[in-house]
């Protein structure tokens, strides 16, 4: 598996010979939406369409062995492998398509490697990303603690309006844990961030995770003065309460 990782990290081609490649899709559930659909139906006029071709880079970033590439892996494939994966070398990405409202948005997702060693390379991609997840990991005060620094190097390299996520990640570890849930979402309110503590392993909230961030960039993608805004938060808060993900942390 290591080789493996090191090849893929390695031979990354340039973007647009990736968009040839297929779209895999997921159908997140979709009762909340369908609620929303419905009021905002009998309160507006049609909505403005949504552009399916819009392509939104959305980065993974945090310290070294937060656990980005299972995170990704844990969404693209729906599996966690233990243990297997080195520390990622430079950038690389994975297409993905989320459904949500009905309409399809492309998320081309890039792993970052944590490791100071190449800041300056992963910096140079924030500019034009759309949406960032910044992941600790809950078993990690270290890594909890540098979110502070991580936010400064957002703030610094990527535009004023991109959509931020905190997300406190290995939460399945809850014997090791050194951080708790409040510490995770005081942080993410101070920043005005939404925030939920993750799983690649479980796979809780994972689906979640990149669902809401599609949701906030098709809402403003489309955004319009008649229509009702979306509330990340809000969004988020209900479907943890949907699912009663949390109640074991
Ligand atoms: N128990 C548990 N282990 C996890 C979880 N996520 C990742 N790990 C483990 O944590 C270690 C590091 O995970 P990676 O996904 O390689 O971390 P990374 O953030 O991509 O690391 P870099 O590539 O160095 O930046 C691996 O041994 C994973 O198996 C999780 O949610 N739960």
């Amino acid at each position: 598996m290591e080789n493996g990782r090191m090849e893929r990290m390695e031979s990354m081609e340039p973007i647009s010979a990736h968009y040839t490649t297929a779209y895999p899709e997921i159908h997140p559930d979709s009762g909340y939406e369908s609620r929303e659909t419905a009021d905002s139906q009998a309160k507006t006029p049609p909505a403005p369409t949504y552009d399916e071709e819009l392509v939104h880079k959305t980065i993974l970033v945090g310290d070294s062995g937060v656990g980005k590439t299972s995170l990704l892996v844990q969404f693209d494939q729906g599996k966690f492998i233990p243990g297997s994966f080195s520390a990622t070398v430079g950038i690389g990405f994975t297409n993905k398509v989320v459904t949500v409202d009905d309409v399809k948005v492309k998320l081309q997702i890039w792993d970052t490697a944590g490791q100071e060693r190449f800041r300056s390379v992963t910096h140079a991609y924030y500019r034009d990303a759309h949406a960032l997840l910044l992941l600790y990991d809950i078993t990690s005060k270290t890594s909890f603690d540098n979110i502070r620094a991580w936010l400064t190097e957002i703030h610094e390299y990527a535009q004023s309006d991109v959509v931020i996520m905190l997300l406190g990640n290995k939460a399945d570890m809850s014997s090791d844990r050194a951080i708790r849930r409040e510490e995770g979402e005081r942080l993410a309110r101070e920043h005005s961030v939404p925030f939920m503590e993750t799983s690649a392993k479980t796979g809780v909230n994972v689906e979640l995770a990149f669902t809401a961030v599609s949701k906030e960039l098709k809402h403003r993608a489309v955004q319009h003065p008649n229509q009702p805004k979306f509330h990340i938060h809000e969004y988020i808060e209900a479907q943890k309460e949907k699912s009663g993900c949390c109640s074991y942390f």
